[in-house]
């Protein structure tokens, strides 16, 4: 018998047995919404999990996640097994790379800061520490506790000058300046008490001459740039102005400013020194030498142990026992070995190498120094003497500087 017609309790069979196509329409629309269901369902697990990861991660800095389309370095594992093993720690699953909005990379207030000094090697120091997979480095310098008008932007706008960076990376800025002003060790430890400070310094004399020669190639590019354009602009000037810092001098601008041109025009004897035989204390690249006058205030805002003092000399000699002690002072994995390092002839220092490049510091660094007259290189050790006394007293490590 057939069923009346109209009985909708048979009406399903109906269908299913004689409009084949219409019941696979069904079945595929019921199969997608269930899949829709399950795929939203674990999406918003997902979320759950990374925003408290990220409200974890961020406790310590002032603002929490960023939305970064912009992936972090090194999330591809290196060459060697070791290495992507080690890397397992800092690298997100592949589910969470993808996410851009669960991206879990964000830029941090620095942990370590290169303080200084001027000419010892800050900037290979740098470079050579970003050979390190848990390292990234805030591009160029950030001036930011030297210049008040920098300062005065706030904390957050600091954290903005930091490059992106994974759980379990290390950020690190420098900015030699620190060093020599005098606000900055406060204003650093109000923003992390326990921040990690690296302190490269170098024989007093060679980073003396290292300055003037700085100082002198500064004004002879300068006016070398101002013959030749046509601009009304100021080269001089653009040089002077710490960057973004508006169309006011700072002092320390203003002072460099000068000290140039006198280098510009005067040997290195004439200006350290004075007329009557004595050292010129006052000339700038003499004073920034004279380290303990500096360091003292570090050390009283600072204990001895979070600042590690690293031999620039040494640095350029042999890097690689450097940036071995540095390695355990900021408590990283040993990751950094011989194979980051050749020497290259024709630039006379190391080079750095990595997996993809080689690559050697801008001339800028290692320039050639002029000759000074061997005498007043002796006279100006002897003088140094007595103060690099009172640096290696206050450090509690004798540098070993030559004393004539
Ligand atoms: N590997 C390598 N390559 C090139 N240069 C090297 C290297 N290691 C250390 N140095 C020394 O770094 C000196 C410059 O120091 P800074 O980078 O601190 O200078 S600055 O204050 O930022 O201008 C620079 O000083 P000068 O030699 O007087 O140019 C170098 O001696």
């Amino acid at each position: 018998m057939r069923p009346a017609e109209g009985d909708t309790s048979d009406c399903i069979l109906v269908v299913g047995v004689s409009r084949p196509k219409l019941a696979a329409a069904f079945l595929l629309v019921a199969l997608v919404s269930l899949f829709l269901t399950f795929h939203i369902l674990y999406d918003s697990a997902v979320y759950s999990l990374d925003a408290a990861a990220s409200v974890f991660d961020s406790s310590d800095e002032l603002a929490t996640n960023q939305l970064d389309p912009a992936p972090p370095r090194r999330l591809q594992p290196s060459s060697s097994s070791q290495q992507a093993n080690n890397l397992k720690d800092l690298v997100p699953p592949p589910s969470l790379v993808s996410k851009a909005h669960f991206s879990r990379t964000n830029r941090h207030l620095p942990q370590a800061i290169i303080v200084g000094v001027r000419k010892c090697g800050t900037r290979a120091l740098l470079e050579m520490l970003f050979l390190h997979p848990q390292i990234q480095k805030a591009a160029g310098e950030v001036h930011f506790f030297d210049r008040d008008d920098n300062y005065e932007k706030g904390l957050e706008w600091y954290r903005k000058k930091m490059p992106y960076s994974l759980k379990g990376q290390i950020t690190i800025e420098k900015s030699p300046s620190y060093f020599v002003t005098p606000e900055v060790p406060e204003r650093i430890r109000a923003m992390n008490a326990s921040i990690k400070l690296l302190l490269i310094v170098r024989e007093p004399v060679t980073r003396a001459i290292s300055d003037y020669t700085q100082l002198r190639t500064r004004v002879s590019t300068t006016s070398t740039s101002s013959a030749v354009t046509t601009s009304s602009t100021s080269s001089l000037s653009s040089l002077a102005r710490p960057p973004g810092g508006g169309g006011i001098l700072t002092p320390t601008f203003a002072e460099e400013e000068s000290q140039r041109g006198a280098a510009s025009s005067r040997t290195f004897e004439e200006l350290v020194l004075r007329p009557d035989g004595s050292i010129n204390e006052s000339y700038r690249p003499i004073t920034i030498s004279l380290y303990h006058n500096y360091m003292h205030r570090w050390l009283e805002v600072f204990s001895r142990e979070q600042i590690l003092v690293v031999n620039g000399d040494q640095l350029i000699e042999d890097p690689l026992p450097q940036l071995k002690r540095i390695e355990m002072f900021l408590g990283l994995e040993p990751r950094i070995g011989r194979h980051n390092f050749y020497f290259n002839h024709t630039k006379g220092f190391y080079c750095l190498r990595n997996d993809t490049a080689d690559k050697c510091l801008r001339e800028s660094k290692g320039r050639k120094h002029p000759r000074v007259n061997p005498l007043v290189v002796s006279k100006l050790r002897r003088f140094f003497n007595e103060h690099n006394q009172r640096f290696y007293e206050l450090v509690g490590e004798d540098l070993g500087w030559p004393e004539e």
